[in-house]
Parts: structure tokens; C-alpha cells; sequence
């Protein structure tokens, strides 16, 4: 069931409670659920999905950020970014960000999951290891508009039983003709990439969504749904805010974590609750909320805590610390030519009516029907200066994405090219701004305070520029209308000016190879010196993969479900059989 007051749950007892029902949160507690002697408390914050209707029109996208779903956070001052705060949304809502993202489904490069595993010791997170938990996780559909996707994926890398929708842009834009010209006739880092998710994207090719039958797909409606919502173990009590963690015991001489404060979110200053999880606590609340959780409760750095009066409950310095995101920049060109149309009230009417009628039409899809996934080439200068930071040869530095408007057949009077920095140098931080769980804590994400991240936006503008020279659109008589002039400090002033975030943040509760001193979980996501509570969420990330991250989110979470199993023997015969694709079932 889902709740809004504590008064209706069925009962009081928990075997494992899970700290917000987002994009991980809620596909833990649908893994551990599966159990029915285990009982399940998801604790989330923002109201429930099921009737807000813009979380199910993929184009209405836009229209979630800034509104009562989204937390509205914001950057301190960004001193690579001119000292501009930059605007961080996340979802507030069940199934958290993934009920407002933008649909793109990316699994980002094969090297990055190597990477956490050669950092972790834990071969348990490499590329091999955690695509039949990708699998598991995924339904590939047919596109919303029925179009033959046969050459735009590759069927060998798609699960077809799992919880996600997952499909191919379903809405044709005229745009898509010479997109796809264009990266034939310039070959090379724009080659077509038949399916971005084998694990080496690199290349152009055609958008993957997490969009079914032209609806959204989140972890809400995917392992939320109707399906599991009735299982009489799964409870979701929404509308509470945790407010701090406590410690219920000592347990082999290291704190026991595995009781939570709550609140109405509707109500601060009222009642104050308690619920302790027999088993294991489970902290899904993001990027964000999860070290600020932490800090709350004592757990982080001590000079930190101490300065706001926290006593210190577990000493990890790596809370908060090693906040990575990607900056992002766009450029827009207008068509020289008659006949291009332009969004009216009335067209949103139309579209609206079509995608009301046959969940079809422009309002199926985002817009965005490619994208392109480059690499700073081996002859730059940059590597005299700067390392690769890059996970491997098969990661892009750069994506790089292209909306024409979905007017279809007609093409918008103008075309946007965005550039996103996809493997940044530069770090950040977040820590508390005061000791109230209902203060935004101070976030710092560290945007463009290297030169290397100055860099690859530059040559991801480059390449948009390459590309729109192609002679595949000279029948548009393209013209830059973003004022990106000639030279370099120019550039990097307008980039400076104008970037902003791709809103892909991770790394705040980092995963650490059990013995290393750095890191706040260990391999399998449990809090480093502390018994009884497991991070399960983008904080566990050591390093930004290279693309979207819901993908990296579903991955880890149906891994730390198979993870918690293991450790809970009345539950061992309910491990994912993930030595043979072809035996995973959908739950
Ligand atoms: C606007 C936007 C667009 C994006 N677009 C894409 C995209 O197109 N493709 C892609 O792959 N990725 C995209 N991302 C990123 C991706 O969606 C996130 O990285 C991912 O969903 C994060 O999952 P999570 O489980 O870590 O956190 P979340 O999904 O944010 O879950 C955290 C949950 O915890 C709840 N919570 C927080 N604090 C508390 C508390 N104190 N008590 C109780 N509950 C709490 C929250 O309300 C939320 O439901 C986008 C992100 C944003 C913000």
C-alpha cells in the first residue's frame, strides 16, 4: 500500500526500512519484498505519482522542474561558472528523480563499471558481472509511434522481461534525415553507432528512453506499479521526511544504525517519529539528501560536524566529499529558410489531444532523437597537461545532443546543440548550512575549476560546429545565433557565462574497497565502522560515469537487493540467477 499518515500502516514492525522510495529506493524494497516473510518500509519524503498526469507525458518533462515534485536546490556561488549559483533539481516525488529525468537510458561505458570495480577490489561491479542485473532490470518496447526499430539497437544487449520500459525516441522529427546524413558523410567520431548501450557508445546514433507505450516509465510505475503496491509486505509511507539516523546499539564494539527519525513533511515542527529496522536500514534518498542525512546524524567528518556542534556517531571524512557532476552548454543555429514552424498554445493543444487519444505524437518522445558520444582525440595538446581522467578508451569525454524542434514533418526555425563535459576533473562538496534537516545544505559541485573541464567543452562546441557543417544541412542555410565568438578567452568566457549543470551528480558516498581508508561504503554498499545501514543510491558512484546516470542507479540498486539477500540466509534461494542471461526473471 501507499500512505500518507502513519496512523494508516498496516503495521509497526519492519524488517528493512528504506530512506526514500526513489530511483533505487523503490527497486530495493520491490527486490527485498519478493520475500514475503520480510515486511518493507519505504519512507519518502514528496507525495506519491500516481495522479500527477505531466509524470507520465514524456514531453511534459520541462514542466516537473520548479514545481512541488522537484526539491529546488542550488549551488553556492560557482567560481568556475562567474560566481553564478546554478539551479540542481532532484526529484521530490515517488520514485524520486527518475519520476522528473529526462528519459534518457544510458548505460555509459563498459571501463566505468570496471572502474569502480578495480577501485573496490570487487570484480562483483565490472561490466560483465553487472549487465544481467541491467538486463534484469529492463523491457525493451516498441517505439511509442509503432516504427520499425530494427538497425537502430542492437537486440543482443536488451532485456525484454524486466520492470523498465525501455524503447527507441517514438516521434519523428524532421531533423532526423540529416542527422543521420550528416554522420555518414563525416564518418570518423561521428560514425553511426548502432546501439550506445553495448557498453561503448562512442559514436552517433539513435536515442534510447525509458518511455513505454509513450508513457514514462520510473522506478514508481516500474517496481511501484500496480503489480507489487499490492504485496501484502510493501508499504510506502510518503508525505515524512527522515530526519536523522540513530544508533540503536553497539554491535561487535561499532555503532548498530538501524533506527530513523521522521516528520510530516507537511508539518516540521510537529510529531516526531522513530521506526528501527530489525534487519538493515536502507539510505536511497540521493546525491544529496543521503550525506546530508549522514552529517545530521553525526556521521562525517568530525572538524566538520564539531564546528556546528554534531557529535561525532562514526568518523568518515568522505561524506559529502568527492561531489562530481557534468557541466553542461548549448548552442543554438536558426534555419535561413521559409516553412519552418514554431510551438503555439494551439499546437500544445493538438499534441496534447494525440497523445490523450493514442499515447502517440510529438508528446511521446523528448525531442531529442540522437546523440553523439566523442572522445578528445589522442593528438591533443590537453594530455601534455592533463591526465586522462577518463575510465578507459571506449569512455567519451564528450556527449553531445541535438532538438530540432519535433514538428514533424517540418523542421523548427531554429537548432539546439548541447555539449555536456562528461568526464570532469574538477570535484566538489556538500555540507551543512545549519543543523535543520529542513535547510538546503551547501552544495558545491565544483564546475569548471579546471582548465581540463574548460577544455573539453570547447572541443565538444567544436565538434556541434563540425557537425552542422556537414553538407547534409546546407539545404537549412544554418546560422549561429549564440554569440560563441573566435577566440579562446572569448570562448571561455561565453561558456563560463552561459554552462550550466547536466544534473548527473554522484560520489558523495563514495564506495571504497573495504580496507582503503577513503570511501564511506564498502563493496557491498554498507557504511564503512558502522553495522545495520546500507546506501543504496547515484552517492555510492566513486566516479561519474560517462553519460546519464538512471541506468548506473537501476544497476546498483538490483545488485545491492541481490547483496542484502546474501547476507539475510532465510532469503538465499532468492539471488538473482545472474551466471546465464537467459535465466533471469522479471520478479
Ligand atoms: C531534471 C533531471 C533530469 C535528468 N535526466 C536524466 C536522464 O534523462 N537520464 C538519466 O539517466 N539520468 C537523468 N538524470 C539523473 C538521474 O535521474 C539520477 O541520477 C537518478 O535518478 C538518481 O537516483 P537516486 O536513487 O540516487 O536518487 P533519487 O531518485 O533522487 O531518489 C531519492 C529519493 O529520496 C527522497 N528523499 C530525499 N530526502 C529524503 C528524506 N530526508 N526523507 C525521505 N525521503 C527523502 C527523494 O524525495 C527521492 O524520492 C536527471 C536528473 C535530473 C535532476
Amino acid at each position: 500500500v501507499i500512505v500518507d499518515s502513519l496512523s494508516a500502516l498496516p503495521k509497526t514492525k519492519y524488517d528493512f526500512v528504506v530512506v526514500g522510495g526513489g530511483n533505487a529506493g523503490a527497486v530495493v524494497a520491490n527486490r527485498l519484498t519478493e520475500n514475503p516473510r520480510w515486511n518493507v518500509l519505504i519512507i519518502e519524503a514528496g507525495p506519491t505519482h500516481e495522479d500527477v498526469f505531466n509524470t507520465r507525458v514524456p514531453g511534459y518533462v520541462a514542466r516537473l522542474q520548479q514545481s512541488p515534485y522537484d526539491w529546488n536546490y542550488t549551488t553556492i556561488p560557482q567560481p568556475g561558472m562567474n560566481g553564478r549559483p546554478i539551479a540542481i533539481p532532484r526529484g521530490h516525488i515517488l520514485g524520486g528523480t527518475s519520476t522528473i529525468n529526462g528519459m534518457f537510458y544510458t548505460r555509459c561505458s563498459s571501463s566505468d563499471y570496471n572502474r569502480w570495480a578495480k577501485l573496490t577490489g570487487d570484480q562483483g561491479w565490472s561490466w560483465n558481472k553487472i549487465l544481467p542485473y541491467i538486463l534484469k532490470h529492463e523491457k525493451w518496447t516498441a517505439p511509442a509511434d509503432g516504427h520499425s526499430d530494427e538497425g537502430q539497437y542492437d537486440p543482443q544487449y536488451h532485456g525484454t522481461d524486466g520492470n523498465t520500459f525501455v524503447s527507441i525516441a517514438g516521434a519523428p522529427q524532421a531533423i532526423d534525415v540529416p542527422m543521420m546524413k550528416a554522420a555518414e558523410e563525416l564518418g570518423g567520431v561521428f560514425s553511426y553507432r548502432q546501439d550506445m548501450n553495448s557498453g561503448n557508445a562512442l559514436g552517433l546514433g539513435w536515442t534510447q528512453l525509458t518511455v513505454g507505450h509513450g508513457e514514462r516509465s520510473s522506478s514508481a510505475t516500474g517496481y511501484l506499479g500496480p503489480k507489487y503496491i499490492t504485496r501484502k509486505n510493501l508499504h510506502v509511507l510518503v508525505g515524512h521526511r527522515a530526519i536523522q539516523i540513530l544508533k540503536t546499539a553497539t554491535h561487535k564494539g561499532v555503532p548498530s544504525l538501524r533506527t530513523v527519525k521522521f516528520v510530516a513533511e507537511d508539518d516540521p515542527k510537529g510529531l516526531v517519529h522513530e521506526i528501527t529496522a530489525s534487519k538493515e536500514l536502507i539510505l536511497s534518498a540521493g546525491v544529496i539528501a543521503t550525506p546530508q542525512l549522514l552529517l545530521l546524524s553525526g556521521i562525517g567528518d568530525p572538524k566538520g560536524l564539531q564546528s556546528l556542534g554534531i557529535k561525532t556517531v562514526v568518523n568518515l571524512p568522505g561524506v559529502g566529499k568527492n561531489m562530481t557532476d557534468q557541466p553542461l552548454v548549448f548552442l543554438q543555429w536558426a534555419l535561413g529558410i521559409n516553412g519552418t514552424v514554431d510551438a503555439t498554445p494551439q499546437l500544445d493543444q493538438e499534441w496534447l489531444a494525440e497523445w490523450n487519444a493514442t499515447k502517440t505524437g510529438p508528446l511521446s518522445a523528448i525531442g531529442i532523437n540522437q546523440l553523439g558520444w566523442l572522445r578528445i582525440p589522442e593528438d591533443s595538446s590537453i594530455w601534455s597537461e592533463y591526465e586522462d581522467p577518463s575510465s578507459g578508451k571506449n569512455t567519451a569525454h564528450i556527449e553531445l545532443s541535438f532538438t530540432g524542434g519535433a514538428f514533424y514533418p517540418k523542421p523548427g526555425s531554429t537548432i539546439t546543440g548541447v555539449a555536456i563535459a562528461l568526464q570532469p576533473h574538477s570535484r566538489g562538496s556538500l555540507n551543512l548550512s545549519t543543523t535543520s534537516p529542513f535547510d538546503h545544505p551547501l552544495i558545491d559541485m565544483g564546475f569548471l575549476n579546471s582548465d581540463f573541464d574548460i577544455f573539453t567543452m570547447r572541443e565538444g562546441i567544436a565538434a556541434l560546429k563540425r557537425f552542422f557543417d556537414a553538407p547534409a544541412w546546407k539545404e537549412y542555410k544554418l546560422k549561429l545565433v549564440s554569440p560563441y565568438p573566435d577566440d579562446i578567452e572569448g570562448q571561455n568566457e561565453f561558456i563560463r557565462h552561459t554552462a550550466s549543470s547536466a544534473v548527473h551528480a554522484v560520489g558523495t558516498a563514495g564506495m571504497s574497497a573495504k580496507t582503503a581508508s577513503f570511501g564511506v561504503v564498502d563493496p557491498e554498499l554498507k557504511l564503512k565502522k558502522a553495522h545495520g545501514l546500507r546506501i543504496v543510491d547515484a552517492s555510492v558512484m566513486p566516479y561519474v560515469p560517462a553519460g546519464h546516470t538512471q541506468a548506473p542507479v537501476y544497476a546498483i540498486a538490483e545488485r545491492a537487493g541481490d547483496l542484502i539477500k546474501a547476507d539475510w540466509p532465510d532469503s538465499l534461494s532468492m539471488i538473482s540467477d545472474t551466471s546465464n542471461i537467459s535465466h533471469i526473471s522479471a520478479g
